[in-house]
């Protein structure tokens, strides 16, 4: 479902621009959907009235929870959709929340469960919405990161839709809207136009254009620098830094060169990179570098200028990256 089709649904039972806006913060803030927290009960108009219970039930049914697996940096959830298909979304410390945007993922990045057996289909916007009202009957969010199941650049209409609608009546503060993408000249002619402006993540693992194409085989043909210009043009546009994100795979991408070619591409800009060591996937031969090596290298990137930090893996010790849960749970393999 998406925000726009629900918006019509309500213009039909009578709602007006006021209605639509308290039921959707009445929606997103966990109140009750008729409006009484805000206004009186007989605010709503009649037919919409009448629809409510019904409505409450379609929006409850968008995201159920299957299964939760608590971790110490994290708890992953498992979400059931309507149609009973599946997709993670992660608790992450300080109120973040990670949500999915599609299920399964087309650009089939080697490293990463998701992207397996492709593209299976997109999530509507009020999906999106629905993971974060499921993630707030359990405790506050006041950041969302796009960094589940899916690339958002392959969804943006629906991504952008969430975005604008968390950004305002969902009450989360913009730079604490993280869009992550592997970059998509879309991505950069979108997001300058929106009401909402996110913060932008961006995947980029690699300098070596020739090692990017075999890490993110169908990604976007965009050359590693080409796409740090435009990032630093959204970051001087927005006033906040990107947040490059550098899965690291021991021996691949964590080696002399790489230091020389972030150093290369990286001085001066409004950025910060994030080092991600590798959460390791059955079946596959990468390895996870050795923590005390990573650390290193962050330590020799800061002293040549670029601000780096090394941050353990969403959901670690509740085995692995986004997919995992939902590989195991058998949906991946029966659809
Ligand atoms: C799952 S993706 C979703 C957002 C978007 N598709 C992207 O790639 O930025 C979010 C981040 O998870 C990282 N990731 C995927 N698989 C991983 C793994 N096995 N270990 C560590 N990070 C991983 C990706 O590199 C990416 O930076
Ligand atoms: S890392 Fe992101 S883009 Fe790559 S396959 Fe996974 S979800 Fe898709």
């Amino acid at each position: 479902m998406r925000i726009e089709h629900l918006r019509q649904r309500l213009r039909a039972l009578g709602a007006k621009a006021c209605h639509e806006q308290v039921l959707l913060r009445s929606w997103l803030q966990r109140l009750p959907l008729d409006g009484s927290a805000h206004r009186s009960e007989q605010f709503f108009p009649l037919a919409l009235r009448q629809a409510l219970p019904d409505l409450a039930l379609e929006l409850e049914g968008l995201a159920r929870l299957r299964s939760e697996h608590p971790g110490e940096d994290g708890s992953r959830l498992l979400i059931g959709l309507a149609d009973g298909q599946t997709v993670e979304s992660v608790l992450l410390p300080k109120g973040g929340l990670c949500v999915s945007t599609q299920v399964g993922c087309a650009v089939g990045c080697v490293f990463c469960m998701t992207g397996r057996d492709g593209l299976l289909r997109q999530l509507g916007s009020a999906e999106i919405i629905a993971q974060v009202v499921l993630a707030r009957s359990r405790r506050p969010v006041s950041k969302v990161v796009f960094m589940g199941m899916g690339e958002p650049a392959h969804n943006m209409d629906n991504v952008l839709e969430a975005i604008e609608l968390l950004g305002t009546e969902g009450a989360i503060g913009h730079k604490n809207l993280v869009f992550s993408t592997v970059g998509d000249r879309r991505v950069f002619e979108r997001l300058p136009r929106g009401v909402v402006k996110p913060a932008l993540a961006l995947s980029l693992h690699t300098t070596n254009s020739e090692l990017r194409r075999r890490l993110l085989p169908k990604a976007p043909p965009m050359e590693p620098a080409e796409l740090v210009d435009l990032a630093e043009d959204y970051a001087r546009h927005t006033g906040y830094p990107i947040q490059y994100q550098w899965t690291l795979l021991a021996g691949i991408n964590d080696g002399e060169d790489e230091l020389e070619g972030v150093v290369r591409l990286l001085t001066g800009k409004y950025a910060v990179l994030n080092l991600i060591p590798y959460n390791r996937i059955e079946g596959l031969e990468f390895r996870r570098p050795d923590w005390e090596q990573a650390a290193e290298m962050a330590r020799r990137l800061h002293r040549r200028g670029i601000l780096t930090k090394l941050r353990h893996s969403a959901g670690q010790d509740v085995e692995g990256g986004c997919g995992q849960l939902r590989a195991r749970s058998g949906v991946l393999r029966s659809t």
